[in-house]
């Protein structure tokens, strides 16, 4: 029998191939990439990360036991205090204080990508939140363990901790704990529940997509 993540990660595919194609992300594997777009990346990143924290939170009061609620406290703590310790310390090697990382103003994108997930995460069930969340975990760790594999890409001056970040064991092995519970969590739902999980996996795959664009576009609003 085929794992669901099989499916999701085989539908997805197209949309994962163009952000690894994407200039933001092909900049920052060549060290092309200019700092301003860096930094509004991290920005946009560091508000992006407060919601998604919020989708474990949420995640953990959905379990259906107590070693998976521990697990998703340990998915809200690591991005609290793991990932968003590395904005923040990006933060002040471009001299951009704390407290303008935090009051950053999201950007459209932003707040699509952030608010669908909350959305689900407040109506849905646990299988609809596991999937939504899931592409911004394997996705990142699929583009960090490809770049860490370039010659020279670990010793740059100013991307390698950003690679090694997501390129790590332990954001591995959280992802892959979050494979594992869409499995389960799969396991034996009707096949039109399956298709609305799909849907949420390559909705937030299409929403990873556009927030590269977005940072590199250095989005505004319009009007
Ligand atoms: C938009 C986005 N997607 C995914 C990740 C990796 N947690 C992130 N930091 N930001």
């Amino acid at each position: 029998m085929t794992l669901f993540s099989e499916r999701l990660y085989q539908s997805s595919r197209p949309i994962w191939e163009r952000s690894h194609r994407h200039p933001f992300l092909t900049e920052l594997r060549d060290g092309t990439l200019s700092p301003d777009r860096f930094i509004y990346y991290l920005k946009q990143d560091y508000v992006y990360l407060i919601d998604y924290a919020k989708l474990f939170a949420l995640a953990s009061v959905k379990s259906p036991d107590l070693e998976t609620m521990h697990k998703f406290a340990e998915l809200y703590h690591s991005t609290l205090h793991v990932e968003m310790e590395l904005h923040r310390q990006y933060a002040e090697r471009f001299g951009v204080p704390r407290a303008e990382l935090e009051r950053t103003k999201p950007a459209p994108t932003t707040i699509a990508y952030t608010k669908y997930m909350l959305d689900i995460a407040t109506n849905g069930s646990l299988a609809q939140v596991v999937a939504a969340l899931l592409p911004c975990m394997w996705s990142y760790r699929e583009i960090g363990v490809t770049l860490a594999a370039i010659p020279g890409a670990l010793e740059h001056p100013l991307f390698s901790e950003w690679i090694l970040m997501y390129s790590s064991d332990e954001f591995g092995q959280l992802t892959d704990w979050c494979i594992d519970q869409i499995n389960r969590l799969a396991d034996g739902l009707p096949e039109r529940e399956l298709a609305r999980l799909e849907e949420h996996f390559l909705t937030t795959s299409r929403l990873e997509y556009l927030f590269w664009d977005m940072a590199y576009r250095l989005e505004e609003w319009p009007v």
